[in-house]
């Protein structure tokens, strides 16, 4: 294989630009050239999207580094529908016009269906990344679990009974995705500053964190230390989770819960199913989870709970949200990220010029050989209808009695988190935070830096043949 191609498909991560760093680096070792594919899935479709040469001679360029977050490349929800023949033909014309011979596309499950029209025409790998941390199985039989249940006159529905009540580390195939480790510290840092500001003012807070209907960040965030934390695959149970807030409270005259987007309550309706709408991929979008609590407790509690404690005038008062939002999803990686992110993107690479298609680059863990990398087909992760379903959290690694992550959850985490930031870490905040420097500079975007690197390979109905 003398040239592959790049792209980063679904929501960004601060560690796409690893990724990325990681194929290139392997590439220029195995001498072949890479050309990234701007904006997703869209710069496949829409020939007036222009590409860039990630290795010019061998050599990455400077612009591409792996503690940037974001992507250079960009990304997009933009979709290629199996069924559109003709535009399906467009594009493989046009990467094979290019002279792409392989295609490595950083993303997460929905990902992998975005590649399975084009890998019928040209290789394709998977390089994973989601801060969702959804791409995987909890053991490697788990996609026999699911059953498709079709009831005349209605949307057939999935649905699955777990197989397994307990796990090993061991069995996780794709034990964390790049990008969750440092979302997670955003988090825990989130609610460590929310926690001293409720404590303070005597209030209760919910914080909103994201992951659709996986619960891994806010299993993560547990190293913030909430009081309780609300995971999407565990159905709330109300009255306990009313009881649970009085004993904190009674206590130390503050609470502080976490909430994943996607969670349900006890009929399976997801609390912020109110306001949901869907993005260009079909992904619901999930807003209001933390606004549905607030309302349910107020509701409960009632003001007269805050008056008599002589704390605030009214509920509304006393209960405040706030969603973690983007900035999970933004920044510079850890190292943990940072890491593993460029060991994937070059294992996808290897994936590619070993011949293989339609594969995963995963991270695997063992308690007696720590991290090591390895792949599996894509093929692996579907069950017998053929759909990818995005990793939820297995019961056993949450605790809904106490709310919080069960021993096994906790065994979970350590792996990841106990050496997840490095020193240059801490050195690049002590040497960036409060460099004067930026008072005086504008932000010094890549995007200006990669546009004058930018090729169109049809510029104006004229095709420059810029290779
Ligand atoms: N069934 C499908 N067929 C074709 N394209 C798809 C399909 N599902 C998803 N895609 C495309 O794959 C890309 C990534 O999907 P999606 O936005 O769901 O993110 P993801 O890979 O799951 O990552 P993340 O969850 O971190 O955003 C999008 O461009 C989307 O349009
Ligand atoms: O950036 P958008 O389109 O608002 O998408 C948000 C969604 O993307 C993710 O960040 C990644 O899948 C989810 O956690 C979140 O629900």
């Amino acid at each position: 294989m003398r040239r592959i191609g790049v792209l980063t498909a679904g929501g960004d991560t601060p560690a796409l630009n690893a990724t990325i760093y990681g194929v290139v680096e392997r590439a220029n070792q195995l001498g072949v050239e890479v050309i990234g594919i701007i904006k997703g899935f869209g710069g496949m479709v829409d020939p007036r999207i222009p590409h860039l040469r990630l290795n010019p001679l061998r050599t990455t360029i400077p612009e591409l580094r792996p503690d940037i977050g974001g992507t250079i490349l960009g990304a997009s929800r933009t979709y290629i529908d199996k069924n559109e023949k003709e535009l399906l033909k467009a594009v493989v014309a046009r990467l094979r016009r290019l002279g792409i011979e392989g295609i490595i596309c950083v993303g997460g499950d929905g990902t992998i269906n975005g590649l399975q029209p084009i890998s019928d025409f040209i290789p394709c790998a998977l390089a994973p990344k989601t801060i969702d941390n959804d791409l995987g199985l909890n053991y490697i039989e788990e996609p026999n679990d699911w059953e498709l249940i079709e009831t005349p006159g209605h949307k057939s529905k999935y649905s699955r009974i777990y197989s397994r009540t307990e796990l090993e580390l061991a069995d996780i195939v794709n034990y964390a995705t790049p990008g969750y480790a440092t979302a997670v510290f955003v988090v825990a840092q989130a609610i460590e500053r929310t926690r001293t500001t409720a404590e303070s003012h005597r209030r209760i807070a919910i914080v909103e964190v994201m992951g659709r209907d996986s619960g891994y960040i806010a299993l993560g965030s547990a190293y913030g230390q909430p009081d309780i934390i609300l995971v999407p695959e565990i159905p709330i149970d109300i009255e306990r989770l009313e009881r649970r807030v009085r004993e904190i409270y009674e206590l130390q005259k503050h609470v502080v819960i976490v909430v994943g987007e996607g969670v349900r309550d006890e009929e399976g309706h997801q609390l912020g199913a109110k306001s949901a709408s869907v993005d260009p991929a079909g992904n619901i979008q999930f807003t209001g989870a933390s606004e549905a609590l607030q309302q349910i407790l107020i509701e409960r509690l009632g003001d007269g709970y805050f008056q008599h404690r002589r704390r605030h005038d009214n509920a509304k008062q006393a209960i405040f949200t706030r969603k973690v939002g983007h900035t999970q999803r933004g920044g510079r990686p850890i190292m943990f990220d940072r890491f593993y992110a460029t060991q994937l993107g070059g294992k996808a690479t290897e994936l590619l010029v070993h011949g293989r298609n339609n594969h995963i680059a995963t991270l695997q863990y063992s308690p007696e050989h720590g991290f090591k990398l390895d792949s599996i087909a894509a093929n692996k992760l579907r069950d017998r209808w053929g759909q990818i379903h995005a990793r939820t959290l297995h019961p056993y690694l949450y605790d809904e009695k106490k709310f919080q992550p069960s021993k096994f959850g906790r065994a979970y985490l350590k792996p990841i988190f106990t050496q997840a930031l490095g020193r240059d870490d801490v050195e690049h905040l002590l040497n960036d935070a409060f460099n004067p420097g930026k008072l005086s500079m504008v932000y010094p975007s890549v995007n200006v830096d990669i546009h004058k690197r930018l090729e169109h390979l049809e510029a104006d109905g004229i095709d420059p043949d810029p290779i």
